[in-house]
């Protein structure tokens, strides 16, 4: 088996936009290779949080950049940071530097597992493992992923109509590919995988081949 480049391990990086099916495949991907798996949205959507709940403006970069250095991730229930309003506000201190720049090392140390790991983002394959020997940036049409978002926030019981979630994940993607540290970009390295018109069972097989043919590589 060839891996990881560098270590003679496997990473996968994983990344995309909001809703293309990025945690879906990832958390298949790391079942299947049996590799630990880290969503490292949630991070940023954890610094969100710990922001507004200490009372803060979303904009606040400096309240921001000194949370990222203390918050505990065990506080967070991964419930709590699913919602629509979370996910906006995680894109917010997301393009602040001093956030990015604080949850580099937690990720790179989460890569640097002996086993190898799989993580999900959107500069997983392009800033935090640029060494990783799988890089898939996964996509769907903004349409698409709006339609995937609605069923699966009103399946958590958030009211929200399928234009105004589309309106978000338009925002979202302009923000987060329009920032300039570390924006929302494939890795020149990285195979696309477009989702639209896939199944997820269609969508992981194709991961898993693609992860297959670089591991040979
Ligand atoms: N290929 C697919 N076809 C249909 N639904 C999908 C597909 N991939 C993911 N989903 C669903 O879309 C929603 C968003 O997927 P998720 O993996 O959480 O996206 P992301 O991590 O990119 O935000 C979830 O409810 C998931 O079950
Ligand atoms: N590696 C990452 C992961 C998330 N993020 C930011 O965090 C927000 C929430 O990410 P997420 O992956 O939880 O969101 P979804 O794609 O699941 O909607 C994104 O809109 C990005 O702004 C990032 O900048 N870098």
């Amino acid at each position: 088996m060839t891996t990881d480049a560098s270590k003679g391990r496997l990473v996968i990086a994983v990344d995309g936009p909001a809703a293309s099916g990025k945690g879906t495949l990832a958390r298949r991907l790391a079942a299947h290779y049996a590799m630990p798996y880290l969503d490292t949205g949630l991070l940023y959507r954890m610094v969100a949080r710990a922001v507004l709940e200490a009372g803060h403006d979303i904009r606040d970069a400096e309240a921001a950049g000194a949370i990222v250095s203390t918050f505990d991730e065990s506080a967070f229930a991964e419930d709590s940071l699913r919602g629509r309003e979370i996910g906006e506000a995680a894109s917010v201190v997301a393009a602040m530097p001093a956030v990015r720049s604080g949850l580099i090392a937690r990720q790179r140390r989460f890569a640097a597992q002996s086993g190898g790991a799989v993580l999900d983002g959107r500069d997983i394959g392009t800033v935090i493992c640029p060494q990783a020997r799988a890089k898939l940036f996964v996509t769907a049409t903004p349409e698409v992923r709006a339609a995937r978002r609605h069923k699966e926030l009103a399946g958590r019981g958030e009211a929200a109509t399928f234009e105004g979630i589309l309106a978000d994940i338009r925002r979202r993607d302009a923000r987060d590919s329009g920032r300039s540290d570390a924006p929302l970009k494939a890795a020149d390295d990285a195979v696309i995988l477009d989702t639209s018109a896939l199944t997820i069972e269609e969508a992981v097989a194709k991961a898993i081949a693609i992860v297959d043919a670089r591991r040979a590589g």
